[in-house]
């Protein structure tokens, strides 16, 4: 029998993501990284600080609340492989600083490492049973160690079991920590794995690196707060990582608000879109666009019977269609409310056609869709046609929701949920533009391979017009000459920040207004940006 390891003498690097550019790995690029980082290091050690980190963090986290009393043991359920093991080691550390703790081990460990933490656990004293307990409600935590990213087929039986229990828990008594990831989780996408089980956590700490999973789709909802362990491994990010979205990404690009500026320097942005009857969508983002610092912003309706000017900010120019002269703008977004018809057709075409950066949204996205000559345009202007004031290629941004990414793509919205990352990647690829795949998990993609998931935002941006004011806000940015993908970075992490913050304030989640947003996106846009020296 070996000997219990001792303490770490220094505690575990835990690392909060929020406003971290972290980089996010595949499965694949985990296994090769875990690899080399284990090489050249004693047997178990990554095992070790695993547990180890777990460990300080539950230990921490109660010093905060008291809720690691003997009377409340923490129950671990471990499953087959080395998440399992890592769960093992939790116990061992638990026990050794004296806190109350037990397994439950459906199936006997099978790996090597999690056979050696099998080992020292029992060495420990763990109480380690077959079967779980008539209740978890009595346990102070409860922790998932069942799968971390070696789930390779969907959760059965007693795992599918657990997992449903283990998530009812979460939801009648909190404090359910998930080892790595929660089981059942694809931890690439944040799909559930083949459509199965998976456990709900409120935390989950997870190991070596962060992964694009735990910030898209279910993944959220399934992982809770997150914390990273590094585990004393520098991970180097290949090319192709993807990022966790944070302000270190774009804030060097936005203009800086000299005393010598005039409203030319921020420049001018036209919102083209309102079909007869849809105006509102064009002055919701058009509003936001004055908010988020556009020197002049003006809306080009495409249908009849728009109004003359907006009263509550007549600062907006407001223009019947055909009226304003899209070359003298520093950047146009289209697409908000403007319908597929004649006049929205010969807009987009007048639009693609300028040099203007670009942002397109909505019906400009199913035009582009169902006519492939106006995405041969685009594609053409994206790549050598259409070019910036410095010869460069266009800015331009495509902002799809799942099902517009659906129609750009030729398939359905469910083979876009499958692959967020992916799905993002291949339409920027395809159409030579910077794309920003929204909803739960917003994917920010350029075609030279650089991509984000955004881990701002929640559920209260629901709701009809959020979307326009995201193309107001990008499509400011884009005049104020931010390149195409720092653009989208800064406007899709500032809109979901002001959701969370309307959020924390009673606005939300339900019941926010899309017009809400832009205020607030001015105020966390001057403090992240622009904060007030003394
Ligand atoms: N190897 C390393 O360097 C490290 C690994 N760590 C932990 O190890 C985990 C990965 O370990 P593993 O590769 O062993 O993977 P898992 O522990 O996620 O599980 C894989 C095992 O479960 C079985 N299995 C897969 N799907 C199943 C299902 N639906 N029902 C029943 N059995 C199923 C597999 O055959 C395999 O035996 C990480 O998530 C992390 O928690 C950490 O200890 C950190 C270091
Ligand atoms: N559950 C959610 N969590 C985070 N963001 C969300 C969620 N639901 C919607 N959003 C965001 O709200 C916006 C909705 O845009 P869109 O679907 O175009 O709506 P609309 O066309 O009504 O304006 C997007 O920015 C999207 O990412
Ligand atoms: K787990």
């Amino acid at each position: 029998m070996t000997n219990p390891r001792p303490l770490p003498d220094h505690p575990p690097q835990l690392l909060s993501p929020n406003d971290r550019p972290l980089p996010l790995f595949t499965v694949a690029q985990l296994r090769e990284l875990e690899a080399r980082g284990a090489a050249g290091l004693p047997a178990h050690t990554l095992m070790v600080r695993a547990g180890a980190a777990s460990a300080h963090y539950l230990i921490e986290r109660a010093a905060h609340e008291g809720s690691l009393a003997t009377e409340h043991p923490v129950w671990i359920a471990a499953g087959p492989g080395n998440n399992g093991g890592d769960a093992l080691v939790l116990a061992t550390r638990l026990r050794q600083a004296g806190i109350a703790a037990e397994v439950c081990m459906p199936v006997e460990v099978k790996a090597e490492d999690a056979r050696w933490a099998l080992g020292e656990a029992r060495a420990a004293g763990v109480p380690i049973s077959h079967v779980p307990p008539a209740s978890l409600d009595a346990f102070g935590w409860v922790v998932d160690g069942l799968f971390g990213i070696g789930l390779a087929r969907p959760l059965e039986g007693i795992f599918a079991e657990l997992a449903v229990r283990i998530g009812r828990r979460a939801t009648t008594h909190g404090r359910v920590l998930a080892l790595d990831v929660p089981s059942g989780l694809d931890s690439d996408t944040g799909n559930v794995v083949d459509g199965g089980l998976a456990v709900r956590a409120t935390e989950t700490v997870t190991f070596l690196g962060a992964k694009p999973g735990l910030y898209m789709t279910y993944g959220r909802d399934l992982a809770g707060s997150v914390t990273l362990a590094p585990l004393g491994v520098d991970l180097p990010p290949a090319a192709d990582v993807a990022r966790l979205n944070a302000p270190a990404l774009f804030a060097p690009h936005f203009p800086a608000r000299s005393f010598a500026s005039h409203k030319g320097t921020f420049g001018s942005l036209a919102v083209v879109g309102g079909d007869t009857g849809m105006c509102g969508a064009p002055i919701l983002a058009a509003r936001a666009a004055l908010h988020t610092g556009a020197g002049k912003v003006h809306v080009a309706f495409v249908g009849e019977g728009a109004p003359a000017y907006d009263a509550p900010y007549p600062e907006l120019m407001l223009h019947p269609p055909g009226t304003l002269a899209f070359d003298a703008m520093d950047a146009l977004a289209v697409g908000c409310g403007m319908g597929r018809g004649a006049n929205a057709i010969a807009s987009l075409q007048k639009a693609l056609g300028c040099n203007a950066p670009l942002l397109l949204d909505a019906d400009a996205l199913n035009l582009i869709a169902s006519d492939t000559s106006l995405a041969g345009v685009l594609t053409a202007g994206a790549v050598k046609g259409a070019s910036g004031a410095d010869g460069t290629a266009r800015p331009c941004v495509l902002t799809p929701h799942p099902l517009e990414a659906a129609r750009l793509l030729g398939t359905d919205s469910t083979s876009i949920q499958r692959d967020r990352l992916g799905s993002a990647r291949a339409l920027a690829a395809r159409f030579a533009a910077v794309v920003v795949l929204k909803g739960a998990g917003t994917v920010i993609a350029s075609p030279d391979g650089r991509a984000a998931v955004n881990p701002t935002g929640n559920a209260a941006l629901a709701t009809g017009g959020t979307g326009d004011v995201l193309g107001g806000i990008i499509g400011a940015l884009l005049a104020e000459r931010l390149p195409g993908y720092e653009a989208a970075l800064a406007g899709v992490y500032l809109h979901g920040l002001a959701a969370e913050t309307l959020t924390a304030g009673g606005s939300g989640p339900a019941g926010l207004t899309a017009g809400e947003l832009a205020p607030t996106v001015r105020t966390l846009l001057n403090r992240l940006i622009y904060p007030v020296r003394d």
